[in-house]
């Protein structure tokens, strides 16, 4: 190889927010948009080489990748940590970070350093690609080495419409079909999820199952878990209605289904109602919202509230944080497990490579994968037995489908910004002009 070849020296990089189409899946802040953006992220070396990455496309993560983008040609993609000190660096405007929860991600409260990490994420992920690729070596063997040839995965299931709401799109003119149809049925009661999870496991082998609550009242959601128990005895399930329960709530759900659920996943919000609960509950309790910085984690860990936290490489900086959270939690005899939003095959391949890396990680991770029927990569990865190979390619071990990014994209540029920012309680609001945002506890 020669030297130009491996020359690491940044010299472009691309951000294209896409529209990726997404079903009507149900939460308890109202219902996926028919498209939710993300941004593919490409960073070209003077090697010759292109590393990409994926993160939230939102306008308020638009805003920080952009000036971190120009600030990157003549700095190498090795260079993570002055990477990393860029990224905390970009100024964050103040009306990104009132104090809300984050109205898209059910991500607990939004600051400014949860949002630059989320771009951060992306940034890295396509150094560590271009890096890998550079050096022939894949991002796994970047991070230190697979300790696992595969990583297992749980079939996330959803409360869903089977199409979503027609829309207006002018003023006045009758609805048309939103979205891209697909071919899963509604679920709205415990059958329709059974049959969904059936179908996860035939067509993706999956062992275990996740259903997203906070949706119908707390006994409809019981039944389901029941009903999921009574089909596939002995698997392990979980029930996350990400923080719409009181304590009291919390716990009577505990107690209905303690001797089924492997954890119970954010039944109510904020460290002290999850302590309570814990103290009280019988069955571990996990989290994605209590806990997604450093700055959450002593009281949460101290107080006992949470016991297996699920980690997040867009939430929490990256690859390399994702292990510095790995050995945290390891510290305090915390389980580590993986959250996901909506996401496209860049993002499964690093959750991957990572997941590949991290030596105790003792429930299968959660992914959105299954529920995109769009990708912008030349071969969508695939579950065998509920997991998915690591792959020994260089780098990420994908590679860009240039023309459906760009159709993609064109998606982007032609919604007149109703769809870049997602907005669960708005897509609601096209079936359900009432609808606003439940206050918590909602049940
Ligand atoms: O585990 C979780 O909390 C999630 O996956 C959050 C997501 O936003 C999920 O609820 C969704 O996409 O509706
Ligand atoms: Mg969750």
């Amino acid at each position: 190889m020669s030297t130009r070849v491996k020359d690491l020296t940044i010299t472009g990089v691309h951000l294209t927010p896409v529209l990726v189409a997404d079903p009507p899946l149900l939460n308890t802040q109202g219902v996926h948009q028919p498209y939710t953006p993300r941004l593919i992220v490409q960073i070209e070396t003077a090697g010759g080489v292109t590393g990409v990455g994926e993160t939230y496309g939102d306008t308020k993560y638009l805003d920080l990748a952009r000036p971190l983008a120009a600030a990157l040609p003549g700095t190498s993609v090795s260079d993570l940590n002055g990477l990393a000190l860029r990224a905390g660096q970009v100024a964050v405007a103040e009306e990104r970070v009132e104090d809300g929860v984050d109205v898209g991600g059910l991500r607990g409260t939004q600051t400014a350093g949860k949002l630059r990490l989320s771009v951060l994420s992306g940034f890295e992920v396509a150094c560590l690609d271009a890096l890998g690729q550079t050096l022939g070596l894949p991002v796994h063997a970047l991070l230190g080495g697979q300790v696992r040839e595969r990583v297992e995965y749980s079939a996330y299931l959803f409360y869903r419409w089977a199409d979503h709401p027609a829309r207006a799109c002018r003023p006045g003119a009758a609805p048309e079909p939103a979205g891209e149809p697909d071919e899963w049925q509604a679920a709205l009661d415990p059958a329709g999820i059974v049959a969904q999870a059936r179908r996860f496991v035939d067509e993706y082998g999956f062992g275990s199952f996740k259903l997203k609550g906070g949706v119908f009242p707390p006994e409809e959601e019981i039944a389901a878990v029941r009903a999921l128990a009574d089909a596939f005895p002995g698997r392990p399930l979980r029930l996350d209605p990400n923080g719409a329960w009181s304590v009291e709530t919390s716990l009577h759900v505990a107690n209905e289904l303690r001797d089924v659920l492997e954890y119970l996943e954010d039944p109510a919000s904020g460290t002290r109602a999850m302590a309570r609960i814990a103290a009280h509950a019988g069955v571990p309790l996990a989290t994605n919202m209590c806990v997604t910085t450093l700055e959450e984690i002593p009281e949460a860990f101290t107080s006992g509230a949470v016991q297996v936290v699920l980690s997040d490489h867009h939430y929490w900086g990256g690859l390399r944080a994702t292990r510095e959270l790995a050995a945290i939690c390891r510290t305090f005899g915390v389980a580590l497990s993986m959250h996901s939003n909506t996401h496209l095959g860049i993002s499964l391949a690093a959750m991957t490579h990572v997941a590949a890396t991290v030596p105790d990680l003792d429930h299968a991770c959660d992914s959105h994968y299954p529920w995109q029927t769009e990708d912008v990569l030349t071969e969508r990865l695939v579950f065998r037995d509920g997991c998915v190979d690591v792959s020994d390619a260089p780098g990420l071990g994908v590679q860009l489908d240039h023309d459906r990014l760009a159709a993609l994209h064109e998606r982007w540029l032609a919604d007149d910004g109703t769809l870049r920012d997602r907005d669960d309680a708005a897509a609601m609001r096209v079936a359900d002009p009432e609808w606003v945002t439940p206050s918590v506890p909602r049940w």
